[in-house]
């Protein structure tokens, strides 16, 4: 599919976050698919997005996952100088539903769609696909899964490591290690058979392969490390977690971030950096779980804790998308026409 033709766009998919606390409830059936989330949990979302300054009425700027997801789109329209380039959420305004509907009025008829989370996972990437397949019926979609091993992806993050690294080793006295992670999923999630698939009746089709995304996500983190200078990193300068597991029950991958940080500790480092390798941008995740919640942690352990920078507004994260974009980096893409 060519953007030069005219009728083909660019879709980017984009998780979606609430503009006001009060929305909250609702946002979070959204995520959970229909499932409401015990009042508690409602209430310690609330306290954690009202630390990262979202308020009782939508306030004069976006929350940060929308600004920046809209900034990223400009950017890569600009970057690309053919073609619109649109935003879709899952969990919240503006909609896939409704963007894909835009997109029709517009003249689309060819959509090739990107989620801003490179590594594949049946509950992120998955879910993005249902949403653009239910919207899209009658267009062409090419829809790229899985942008994990982009080296241009892999630069922008080691972009972004590499000073804050050099900086806590020198104010360290030593080499501080590096702690990558990545969101965690359920267990289900990552096995196979009917199990695996998110919210499953009787009846929904087995998954007979793993899914890929713990694979994926380490990957990222191994080809940043390769990139940091001098020489790129030994096997004892980094280590992998996934961050973040889900207040909705059952069992989550690990190792989680907690326990790292304890064994971290226990090799006797005094500080580490934090580099989330599957958000390409700022929202609670990286906000509160990591500068607010991971940093009291690491200090209780007495670990000082820094973080890289979010890539946010990159001028390399978008050379990377164009990259996927244009095919000139071979992404996982499912090519289909949806029947109307
Ligand atoms: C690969 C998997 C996931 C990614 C990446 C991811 C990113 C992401 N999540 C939020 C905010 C929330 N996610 C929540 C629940 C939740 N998240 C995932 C997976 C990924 N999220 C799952 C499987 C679930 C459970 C869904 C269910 O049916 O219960 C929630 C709800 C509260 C909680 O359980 O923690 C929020 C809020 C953001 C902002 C984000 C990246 C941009
Ligand atoms: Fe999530
Ligand atoms: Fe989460």
């Amino acid at each position: 599919m060519s953007l030069e033709t005219s009728g083909s766009a660019v879709l980017l998919l984009a998780h979606g976050t609430p503009d006001m606390l009060d929305e909250m409830a609702e946002y979070l059936s959204k995520v959970t698919g229909g499932r409401a989330m015990p009042q508690e949990v409602v209430k310690e979302l609330q306290h954690r997005y009202a630390q990262i300054g979202l308020k009782e009425s939508p306030g004069l700027e976006p929350p940060p996952l929308t600004k920046w997801t809209m900034v990223q789109a400009h950017m890569l329209e600009h970057a690309l100088g053919a073609g619109k380039v649109y935003v879709g959420m899952r969990n919240w305004h503006p909609y896939i539903a409704d963007v894909v509907a835009q997109m029709r009025l517009d003249g689309v008829t060819q959509i090739k769609a990107v989620c801003l989370a490179p590594q594949n996972s049946r509950t992120s990437v998955g879910l993005y696909r249902r949403a653009v397949h239910a919207a899209a019926t009658g267009m062409e979609v090419e829809f790229v899964a899985g942008w994990a091993e982009s080296p241009v992806l892999a630069e922008a993050f080691a972009e972004k490591l590499q000073p804050v690294w050099e900086e806590a080793c020198a104010e360290a006295g030593q080499r501080v290690p590096v702690l990558f992670t990545a969101h965690s999923v359920p267990c289900r999630t990552i096995m196979t058979g009917e199990a695996s698939v998110a919210g499953a009746r009787p009846g929904t089709p087995v998954q007979d392969s793993p899914d890929p995304y713990p694979v994926e996500a380490k990957r990222t983190a191994q080809l940043v490390a390769e990139r940091m200078t001098p020489a790129g990193f030994g096997d004892k300068d980094w280590y992998f977690a996934f961050q973040s597991q889900g207040m909705s029950g059952g069992p989550w991958i690990g190792p989680t971030v907690e326990d790292t940080l304890k064994a971290i500790k226990a090799e006797g480092h005094v500080g580490v950096v934090m580099q989330p390798v599957g958000f390409l941008c700022d929202h609670v995740e990286i906000l509160y779980d990591i500068d607010i919640a991971f940093r009291q942690t690491a200090n209780e352990l007495g670990l000082k804790l820094w973080r890289a920078e979010s890539l946010n507004d990159s001028p390399v994260l978008v050379e990377a998308i164009v990259e996927v974009v244009s095919g000139r980096y071979k992404a996982t893409v499912d090519e289909v026409m949806v029947p109307a």
